[in-house]
């Protein structure tokens, strides 16, 4: 188990938002955490990182490496954070500061991390941009010379550049295209594949659930109705809720919601 979320409850002032969720994350795996907007899938992706808003209040544990991660000093987040556990955003192009170029993104992103030799950084970034498949020219460029799909690739690049062991994708695709959506999904696969990291993976789409996840779980208003692995979930959903999600999503509703074959009877 890489992280183990215990009864995590998130409230503002007057509004309990997350409800006593508990779930867990394994080591490696592809973890889907799937919800009508609004449900909280966000609040409790940013508990992980301690990024909630000011005005908003977590308790329960999330146990990462030993530890309960609200327990952690902000400091020891920091650290944490890019080089334990990373994030990537719907927000792509909120992750990159208009007028610097990718090359220093990069840079700054390894100095924070303790980086110090320039020579090492320049080619880790070099690195980093090609292992998504980008030319390392483009670090030369500002964020508004790429593309959206080129963009979210290079903050792909920067959250896996020190080889965290959990990834947060949220909503990752949501502001791409269908072709770029798919592409950004294929290289998280492949780099999940080959640095063994998990992805904790937040998602509206089901034909992403259905292609990428290991286990999933379901939520609605602040509380886990259902998880489990994802053939079981998608093809026998125990919760009304999940029923209607599913049948809500028409590409699943061809045979098997899973995309498993029928077995004969
Ligand atoms: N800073 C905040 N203060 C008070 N309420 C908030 C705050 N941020 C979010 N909320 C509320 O918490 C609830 C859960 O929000 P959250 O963003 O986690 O939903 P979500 O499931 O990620 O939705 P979406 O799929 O649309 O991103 C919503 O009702 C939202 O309005």
């Amino acid at each position: 188990m890489i992280l183990s979320i215990e009864e995590l409850s998130i409230a503002g002032r007057d509004r309990t938002l997350v409800d006593k969720v508990s779930l867990a994350v394994r080591e490696g795996e592809f973890m889907a955490l799937v919800g009508q907007s609004g449900s909280g899938k966000s609040l409790l992706s940013q508990a992980i990182g301690q990024l909630l808003p000011p005005n908003l209040h977590a308790s329960g544990r999330m146990m990462f490496d030993g530890s309960n991660l609200l327990d952690r000093k902000p400091k020891e987040m920091r650290a944490l954070r890019g080089s334990r556990i990373s994030y990537i955003f719907q927000d792509y192009q909120g992750a990159f500061t208009p007028f610097r170029s990718i090359g220093a993104h990069f840079d700054e992103y390894q100095k924070v991390h303790g980086e110090k030799s320039a020579a090492v950084r320049r080619s880790k970034a070099a690195e980093a941009l090609e292992s998504v498949g980008l030319d390392a020219k483009l670090l030369r460029r500002y964020p508004f010379q790429l593309s959206g799909g080129q963009l979210q690739r290079a903050s792909i690049a920067t959250a896996l550049m020190l080889s965290p062991r959990l990834l947060i994708a949220d909503e990752v695709t949501t502001a791409l295209d269908s072709v770029s959506g798919h592409r950004v999904l294929e290289l998280l696969a492949r780099k999940q594949a080959e640095t063994g990291c998990a992805i904790l993976f937040i998602t509206h789409d089901w034909r992403h659930v259905r292609r990428y996840a290991n286990r999933l779980s379901v939520m609605k208003e602040g509380r886990i109705v259902e998880s489990g692995g994802k053939h079981r979930i998608l093809d026998h959903p125990q919760h009304d809720y999940t029923r209607q999600l599913i049948a809500a999503a028409p590409i699943l509703s061809r045979s098997l919601n899973s995309g498993l074959e029928e077995e004969p009877t």
